[in-house]
């Protein structure tokens, strides 16, 4: 399958109200500077900024019923999904810029919806170090960031359960989970409990990332839509450590452009999260300059000689 020509619209999503750090909500302005719309442009792709959506300041409050700043995340997954859902209706990729991985809540749920009024089938690629499964009563923190898969899956506060319309989003059969390592105890429990397909850094280690790749496409059609939500945490911290929740033996530089390669090879992705880019954390902006590099890839930037 080669790539979809599909238009591109760029939108940030310029908050840290589901993190439990502050400064990702400078990861729209760091990949704008490391160059994302250019390097799109450059690669014949129809890309356009269409700038930030708007939301509450982050009020930096202790959780409450579990939950840190539950009105604030909603309030930005609402706009989020209000814009990624307009994008959809006119034929072009909305790829979001976090912003934290709570977003993602209101992106997948704009997707989720476009697939049903299209009869599209959607296959969701968590990449990530973590499963980001918690609910209000087992969160070690109370960071919606960490919630946001099980929010989409019908596990979460109404608000963002519904967000796109009654029911969940999501059934866990549509999301293969990609570069697992950090999954708190009782988290993993549910994880096992909802039946998600987790290719975790020992899988990864053992198979090697082309094998994993297969397995996490397999099956994937023309009808359907393949979404990506890209959390740079899924990285080694070595290569990118801007990112509010490092986690040690993450995926190399190899591995991960085999796997952006490998969705190209694939067709490529019908919509993407770019979350979790911490400039406060980062150094000269590597981590926001390899996502940069990584997109290429997904985009179809390949430096195959031998094909
Ligand atoms: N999108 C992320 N970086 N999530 C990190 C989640 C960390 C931890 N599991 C928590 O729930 O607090
Ligand atoms: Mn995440
Ligand atoms: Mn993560």
């Amino acid at each position: 399958m080669s790539l979809k020509p599909q238009p591109v619209s760029v939108f940030g999503a310029p908050t840290d109200v589901g993190a439990g750090r502050r400064g990702a909500s400078m990861g729209p302005e760091a990949l704008r500077v490391a160059g994302l719309v250019e390097a799109l442009v450059r690669r014949g792709v129809d890309a356009v900024d269409r700038g930030d959506v708007a939301g509450p300041r982050n009020p930096w409050q202790k959780p409450v019923d579990g939950y840190r700043h539950l009105d604030e995340v909603v309030a930005w997954n609402r706009a989020v999904m209000a814009l990624a859902s307009a994008e959809l209706e006119a034929g072009r990729m909305p790829v979001m810029l976090g912003g934290d991985h709570c977003l993602a809540v209101g992106s997948i749920a704009a997707v989720a919806r476009h697939c049903r009024a299209t009869g599209k089938r959607l296959r969701v690629l968590w990449l990530d170090a973590h499963a980001d499964f918690n609910t209000s009563a087992i969160t070690p923190s109370g960071n919606v960031h960490g919630m946001p898969v099980a929010c989409l899956c019908g596990l979460g506060p109404d608000a963002l359960v519904h967000l796109g319309g009654p029911g969940p989003a999501i059934s866990p059969s549509e999301v293969r989970q990609i570069g697992i390592r950090s999954v708190d105890a009782q988290e993993k429990r549910l994880v096992r409990e909802h039946g998600l397909d987790i290719y975790d850094m020992r899988y990864i280690d053992e198979v090697g990332m082309k094998q994993v790749m297969e397995e996490a496409l397999a099956g994937l059609d023309a009808n359907t839509h393949l979404h990506v939500s890209f959390d740079v945490d899924v990285l080694d911290p070595a290569i990118a450590p801007g990112t509010g929740t490092r986690v040690p033996g993450g995926l190399d530089y190899r591995e991960a452009q085999l796997m952006m390669e490998m969705i190209a090879d694939a067709g490529g992705a019908d919509s993407l999260d770019l979350v979790e880019v911490n400039p406060a954390l980062d150094k000269r902006n590597r981590t926001a300059r390899l996502a940069v590099d990584l997109v290429e890839s997904l985009f179809g930037k390949s430096t195959l000689m031998r094909d």
